[in-house]
């Protein structure tokens, strides 16, 4: 679905921000791309998605370099959540969506106020102008206007930013359901839990360059130190013990009464990424 290859770019002479990435996204799955802030990422997604002009390397969406592309059938198979959403502030949400949903053939567009619905928008402020909604219901607009025209493809920069955990939950549920119809979704972003949620592969991008690309639990898997903890009951006392895995092979090789708890100590996506590139996503 999106193949790059020795993706760079540079904003001026001095500023170069992506250093020759490569990588594929596969048809129907949930591409995530982790990164701190300033790594690439919105670079990165503004140059998929036909926005930032003049990049090296080679880009090809739906097996077409987007050099040659022609960028407005492009745009009719894309959708697109960006970081900062670009929303008329006078208009309400049924108007801008119903502005957005009219660059798209009839048979493509989605109902807005299902839409809508399905994303939990309050409804006494569907005809409310968007300068007077909360982030959160900004969001749920902006999210909207990425799924009205029905997208083969989904790039997402940050869709939970700016929710409560309910509405991050949601958002979550939305994207779940969009993989389920064969969408495939490219997820940017530097929350760890959106990724190890609901990624079928991770790239880690740090400083303009991906240092590790694979499914979040090889990843954690592949990092893991397969370290055990045995909390247990000996002579009345509580104890722990942590140990390799290997070591439990047999049998729990010390004494005890009672066991209370076996817990493994697999690394979170986030101390991953930290190995990798000895900074923290946020
Ligand atoms: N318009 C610009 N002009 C000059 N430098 C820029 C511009 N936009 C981004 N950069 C620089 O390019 C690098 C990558 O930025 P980018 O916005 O792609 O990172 P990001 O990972 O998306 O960060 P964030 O999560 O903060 O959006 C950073 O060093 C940033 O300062």
């Amino acid at each position: 679905m999106i193949e790059v290859k020795d993706l760079t770019f540079s904003y001026g002479k001095n500023k170069q921000a992506l250093h020759g990435l490569t990588f594929s996204v596969r048809d129907g799955e949930i591409f995530g791309f982790l990164g701190p802030n300033g790594s690439g990422k919105s670079t990165t997604q503004k140059i998929l998605t036909g926005i930032l002009k003049g990049h090296g390397g080679t880009v090809s969406l739906f097996g077409e370099d987007l050099q040659n592309a022609h960028m407005q059938e492009v745009f009719q198979k894309i959708g697109v959540l960006f970081e900062f959403p670009y929303l008329y502030a006078n208009l309400s949400a049924l108007d801008n969506l119903r502005y957005f949903a009219s660059f798209y053939p009839k048979e493509q567009q989605r109902d807005v106020e299902e839409l809508l619905d399905e994303l939990e928008f309050k409804r006494d402020f569907l005809k409310k102008p968007v300068s007077s909604y909360s982030k959160g219901m900004r969001q749920r607009v902006s999210m909207a206007r990425a799924l009205i025209s029905n997208p083969k493809l989904l790039f997402l920069d940050e869709p939970t930013s700016g929710l409560d955990p309910a509405g991050a939950v949601l958002f979550r549920k939305i994207i779940e359901k969009e993989r389920k119809k064969g969408t495939t979704i490219f997820l940017t972003t530097h929350n760890m839990l959106d990724a190890d949620l609901l990624c079928d592969r991770v790239a880690f991008i740090s400083n303009g360059n991906i240092v590790a690309l694979d499914a979040p639990r090889n990843l954690k898997e592949k990092n893991s130190n397969h370290s055990i903890i045995i909390s247990y009951l000996y002579q009345g006392k509580r104890s722990e013990q942590m140990m390799e895995a290997s070591e439990l092979k047999a049998s729990i090789p010390f004494a005890y009464d009672e066991l209370i708890s076996v817990h493994s100590q697999e690394p979170t996506l986030e101390d991953v990424f930290i190995q990798y590139t000895g900074r923290r996503l946020s």
